[in-house]
């Protein structure tokens, strides 16, 4: 009886995070690390930039990857902002990196998993260190109420995603989109990107 009254309130729970989205958030707001300054800033309505992290991991090799993010983060600061750099460390999901984060996350450069956002769930249950990409980055910027995200690039169509080649008996197309302009489509963010010039 004890088991059938505990498996139906977990269901009338889940069917109430489906009615009420707002409260489903900020039960997922409780499993992300928000560090003391972006929190403090969120609190107090300043200006927080949130900042992708695979750029660090894969986009160039370290120190010169830890060099450039501590200089984005102290352009975002000189211009009256707090930077939130974003990235999952040891499976939890951490919105606003100190100094020692950042060091790990670039000197393990490209071990850590590249993470989109449908790879959230699996670098967080296997506890893993991950760098999201934009995708990633929008859905825990979003989560916190961050809307503004700079980032060096964007993911796009990749070559040949729509050209099918004859493969055996069935034809194979590459389909290789990036998640990022879903994600890009579907959140209410502004995102800043220069062109690239690495
Ligand atoms: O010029 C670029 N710089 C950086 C990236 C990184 O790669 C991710 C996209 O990867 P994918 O195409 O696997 O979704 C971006 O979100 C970003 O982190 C990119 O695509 N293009």
């Amino acid at each position: 009886m004890a088991s059938y009254s505990s498996s139906s309130l977990s269901r009338i729970s889940t069917l109430q995070n489906h009615i009420s989205p707002l409260e489903a958030n900020n039960k997922l707001r409780s499993l992300v690390k928000i560090s003391p300054q972006v929190s403090e800033a969120i609190a107090s309505g300043r200006a927080v930039v949130a900042l992708e992290s695979t750029i660090i991991s894969h986009g160039m090799p370290y120190p010169q990857n830890l060099q450039t993010a501590k200089e984005v983060e102290s352009i975002v600061r000189e211009n009256g902002a707090v930077p939130a750099t974003i990235a999952i460390l040891n499976g939890v999901p951490c919105i606003g990196l100190n100094e020692e984060e950042l060091e790990r996350l670039a000197s393990l450069g490209k071990s850590v998993q590249k993470t989109a956002g449908r790879d959230i769930p699996h670098v967080v249950a296997t506890r893993g260190d991950g760098a999201t990409t934009v995708s990633a980055t929008l859905f825990f910027a979003s989560m916190v109420g961050i809307q503004v995200f700079v980032t060096g690039g964007i993911g796009g169509v990749h070559r040949h995603a729509n050209h099918s080649k004859i493969h055996v008996h069935f034809l194979l197309f590459t389909m290789d989109i990036s998640s990022d302009l879903t994600a890009l489509g579907r959140t209410p963010i502004a995102l800043k990107k220069e062109i690239k010039n690495i």
